[in-house]
This record gives structure tokens, sequence and C-alpha cells, in this order.
């Protein structure tokens, strides 16, 4: 058995950044920046004024008075020149004219006719955002990024209606079993109920993956041989079940006929024990322990890194941070246990019931508590490392 850091190293060499395609702005939420984004000019490209209001030469003071010569709005520049004593209606966002170097806010002035007073209590600012006061001409938006709404705001504001992002990897997920059916259908006494695809897909999916469902394969060997045909043309196929050593367990031997170059079977950690993985048909392939818990910690801690890496988002864990236990824990064996657990009030706590099949848990832990290998017994106050979920 392998250590989880050589083995995600192992799954990280399956992998290579994908290539590149045309996103049009509208679609590229959650998509990873591939090529830079550029600024062909500077935002605000004039001097604007930040409010409504007047726009005269200082220095200014109450009682002053001014002669409005002209207008400048929003998308229509006055085109005048402001000397002493005159002042341009201005509004917000419009270009300020030339000689102005402040706009006195329409809440501070008396208008007359064609006059206007300052009033008693006037504000300190000029009111004015400087030509290039947000980007300028050449500033980018760096690759290598996910594009937030935030991003792709500031790469609308650069004008850019197309990005290169990233192509999307494709994940086909396969759950194998004889005893499974889709939620939905009727199961038979001995029957279960499928679960673990709908988990990953959701995980990969937020992860910027795109998720096909394949059939449930059955645990023959001709049944898991068409579902693997039915794979075909994705990056990544994940198996879920059948990695085990019961004569049932036909996943490995499967995929070794099909010409699986392994990378690596069974992993020292809890759960996720019996993990595979290698290349089959030119994708990469990852079979997942059947166990719910098990396959989705194990797309926690490898598959998520992984499509990443494929998005080309670098080579990095699942992020962790250390954190108190509320509770101690007791000594941990030779596999490292990523064990469920609950972050209240900045402390954690293991659950209780720490099986591999138990859903109900997965659902109220907000939290994977890691324990290394042979770790000692902790005590409450002691810090370890966490995943959250
Ligand atoms: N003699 C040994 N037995 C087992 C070992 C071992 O080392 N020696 N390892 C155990 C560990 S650890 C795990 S984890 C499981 C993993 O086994 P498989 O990957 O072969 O998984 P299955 O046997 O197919 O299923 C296990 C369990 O999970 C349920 N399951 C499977 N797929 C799904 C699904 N898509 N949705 C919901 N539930 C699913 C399945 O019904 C079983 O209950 O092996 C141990 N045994
Ligand atoms: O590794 Mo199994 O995944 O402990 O339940």
């Amino acid at each position: 058995m392998i250590s989880v850091e050589e083995a995600l190293a192992r799954i990280f060499a399956l992998v290579d950044p994908l290539p590149t395609e045309q996103v049009p702005l509208r679609s590229a939420a959650g998509r990873v920046l591939a090529a830079p984004v550029t600024a062909p000019r500077a935002q605000p490209p004039f001097a604007a004024s930040a409010m409504d209001g007047y726009a005269v030469q200082g220095p200014v003071a109450p009682g002053q008075q001014f002669t409005v010569i002209g207008e400048s709005a929003a998308g229509r520049a006055s085109g005048l020149t402001v000397g002493p004593g005159q002042a341009v209606r201005i509004f917000t966002g419009a270009p300020l004219p030339q000689g102005a170097d402040r706009v006195v806010i329409q809440e501070e002035v008396e208008r007359s006719e064609s006059t206007i007073t300052l009033r008693d209590r006037l504000d300190e600012g000029t009111n004015i955002r400087p030509a290039g006061g947000d980007f300028k001409a050449g500033d980018r938006l760096e690759p290598g990024r996910v594009l937030t709404p935030n991003a792709l705001a500031l790469a609308a504001a650069m004008g850019a209606a197309t990005l290169t992002c990233t192509r999307k990897p494709v994940v086909a997920l396969m759950a194998t079993g004889d005893e499974l059916v889709m939620p939905g259908e009727t199961p038979g006494p001995d029957q279960i109920i499928a679960s673990n695809s709908f988990a990953l897909a959701a995980l990969f999916e937020a992860e910027g993956a795109e998720c096909r469902l394949l059939p449930i394969a059955r645990d023959t060997r001709e049944s898991l041989t068409a579902a693997f045909e039915l794979a075909r043309g994705a990056d990544l196929v994940i198996t879920t079940g059948g990695a085990s050593v019961g004569d049932h367990d036909l996943v490995g031997e499967v995929a070794a006929d099909l010409g699986m170059d392994r990378a690596f079977y069974k992993v020292a950690m809890r759960p996720g024990k019996p993990l595979m993985a290698g290349k089959v048909r030119g994708m990469a392939m990852v079979g997942l322990p059947g166990n719910p818990v098990s396959s989705i910690v194990c797309g926690h801690v490898f598959i998520r890194p992984m499509i990443r890496r494929m998005l080309g988002l670098g080579e990095a864990p699942a992020p962790r941070r250390s954190l108190p236990l509320a509770a101690p824990l007791p000594p941990n064996g030779p596999r490292a246990h990523y064990m469920r657990g609950a972050i209240a009030e900045g402390a954690v706590t293991a659950f209780e019931r720490q099986d591999s099949s138990l859903l109900s848990v997965l659902d109220a832990a907000n939290a994977l508590i890691i324990r290394p290998v042979n770790d000692g017994p902790r005590a409450a106050g002691e810090m370890v490392d966490v995943i959250d979920l």
C-alpha cells in the first residue's frame, strides 16, 4: 500500500492541463481563464465626475458664485472649457470639462437661473475619478484563475466578448454492482439505491468538470466492458465499487483486460483503501471503493485536485487548515484516517460512528479530520488538520 501523498502524486501524473477553447463571456462563469485578458484602453477613459453637481475650477469657498455655461452628461461631453467663475452642470460618470478640477455636489449649491451660489458647508473631496483610476491600457487579468462573477465584470469592462478558457474535463461516472438500482426505480428486496455518482457528479461539476453518468454496470465482465465502451471520449473514467478483493469485484480485472496501465492499487487510508488508478484506452481512470463515504472522501482527496490539474490550476492537495479538537481522539492505526467531523465554535469533533457506509453521518459532517498514519492519542485542545466539506 502506498501513502495518500504518493497516490496523489501518481494521480497527478496521469493527466495534463487540457487544451483551451473560446468561450463567450456570458458562459464563462466558473471557467478557468487560460490566456490573459488585456485592457486596450484605460477605465475610466477620461477623468469623470463621481457625483451629480457642478464642475468648477477651485479653490472654492461658501458664498462663491459661478455662471453655468453648459452641461456634461454621461455619454455626452460638454466640449467646453471651464474658466474662473464658470461652472458646467455635470452628472455622475460624465467627462470632466477642460479646466475643471472639482465637482461641487448639487446639494451644496443654490441655483438661480444660470448662477450658482455655494452653500455654507462644502465637502473636502474633488468628486473626480481620474482617467485610468480603475485600470490602465495594458493592465491584465492573469490566466490560471477561476472566473468569478467579479472577474467577469472586470473582463467585460476591458471589452473582452470572448475569453480563452481551459476546456472542461469530461468525467464519465460508472457505478458498478448487481445490487444497485437508480433513484426512482423500485429496488428488489436485496437491492439498494445507487447514491455515489450523484455526490461525485455534484462535487466535480462544482470544480468545473462536465460529468456523464453511465448506466449502472453489473458485476459481469460483459457489462463492465460495455460500460467502459460507453465511457469512450471522456478525459477521466471514475468507477465506484467492485474494487476490493471479493469474487464479484471485477473492475480491476476488466480494466486490466482492456489494457489498463496501472499506476497503483491500494492506499494506506481509511476510508478508501481499495483505490486504483491508471490509464485505460488513453483515458485516465480512477477506481473508487463502493462504500458511499469512501468514494466521496476519495472524491475530495484525489479527484477534485485531479480536475483542478486538468484545468491548469496546478498540483495542490485539497486545502486544509488547523483547528483544535473539542474532544479527545483515540490513537490511529496504520492507515491515514479521514474522520467525519463537525466544526462548531472554532473547534472540531469527530463523530462517534465512522463506518464508510453512513451517508447520514457524512451529511451531518462539515469537515474531514485528517489523522496521520499511527498518530498517537490526541487530547481536547490539540491541533489537527481538517479539510472543509
Ligand atoms: N476481505 C476484505 N473485504 C473488504 C476489504 C478488504 O480489504 N478485504 N476492504 C473493504 C473496504 S475498506 C472497502 S472500502 C470495500 C470496498 O469494496 P468495493 O469497492 O469492492 O465496493 P463494493 O463491494 O462494490 O461495495 C461496497 C458497499 O458499497 C455499496 N455501494 C457500491 N456502489 C454503490 C453506489 N454507487 N451507491 C451506493 N452504494 C454503493 C455496496 O452495496 C456495498 O454495500 O470493501 C471492503 N471489503
Ligand atoms: O477503505 Mo474502506 O473505504 O475503509 O471503507
